[in-house]
């Protein structure tokens, strides 16, 4: 079986004038995940965005091939994004939100998402849909904007430093989610500085942009 693989060949991306990133590379197939690593300001985020389909890449290739790929139109269409922002409305309920995304991000003929109740309850919330999404903690709404990636299925799940101020019990909780989006088949792009406890896992560097010195996949 021809498995679903993500390929990205000689990226560039570019923020304004400069130059993040040049010739980034890599391959990612059904099941496994790539964790890129850098500091500060290396490109992880623009990189994930150029992934995503949210920044205009300067150059390079980004490809969904193998079985179920042919069900999007695009490889951002097969994309879940969580940046750093929860990217939900205060003033709406849970509920709203969460059915705005069901809605927007819809689910492909290569699966199904779950319902918003059971998604609530994957991430540990279950019972506090009906509250304005701005009522909930920090913690909670992060947990909430993961449940984001549960009500509809997308294949690729792009995360931008998920668990950053989470607390212990929620990382292990994330750690679960990504283990069965994996074992379903899908596939996993996570810039972070804390390990997903995920366990041995394919590594991307980003050295950082020096003038013309720009870390390439090891
Ligand atoms: N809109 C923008 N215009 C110009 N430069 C930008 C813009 N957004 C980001 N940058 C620059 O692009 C570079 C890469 O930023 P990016 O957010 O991708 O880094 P990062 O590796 O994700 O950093 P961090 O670990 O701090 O989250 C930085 O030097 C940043 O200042």
């Amino acid at each position: 079986m021809n498995r679903m693989r993500l390929v990205a060949e000689r990226l560039s991306a570019r923020r304004g004038e400069d130059l993040i990133f040049r010739d980034i590379s890599f391959e990612i197939g059904a099941g496994e995940v790539l964790v890129v690593k850098g500091p500060n300001g290396s490109g992880k985020s623009t990189l994930l965005r150029v992934v995503a389909g949210l920044l205009a890449r300067e150059t390079g290739k980004i490809r969904l091939t193998g079985e179920g790929a042919q069900a999007f139109e695009t490889v951002a269409t097969a994309c879940h994004y969580l940046g750093h922002h929860n990217a939900m409305k205060r003033e709406l309920t849970v509920a709203e939100n969460l059915r705005f995304w069901k809605d927007f991000a819809g689910d492909s003929t290569s699966g199904s998402g779950i319902g918003i109740d059971a998604a609530a309850e994957a991430v540990g919330l279950g019972g506090i849909v009906h509250l304005p999404f701005g009522y909930l903690s920090a913690g909670q709404q992060r947990r909430m904007a993961m449940a984001k990636l549960l009500v509809a299925w997308r294949p690729v799940w792009i995360l931008d430093e998920p668990t950053a101020a989470l607390d212990a019990a929620a990382e292990t909780m994330f750690a679960g989610l990504v283990k069965a989006h994996l074992g379903r088949g899908g596939l996993a792009i996570a810039a972070t500085h804390q390990p997903l406890g995920l366990g041995a896992v394919a590594e991307l560097h980003m050295a950082g942009f020096a003038g013309e010195n720009v870390e390439a996949w090891a």
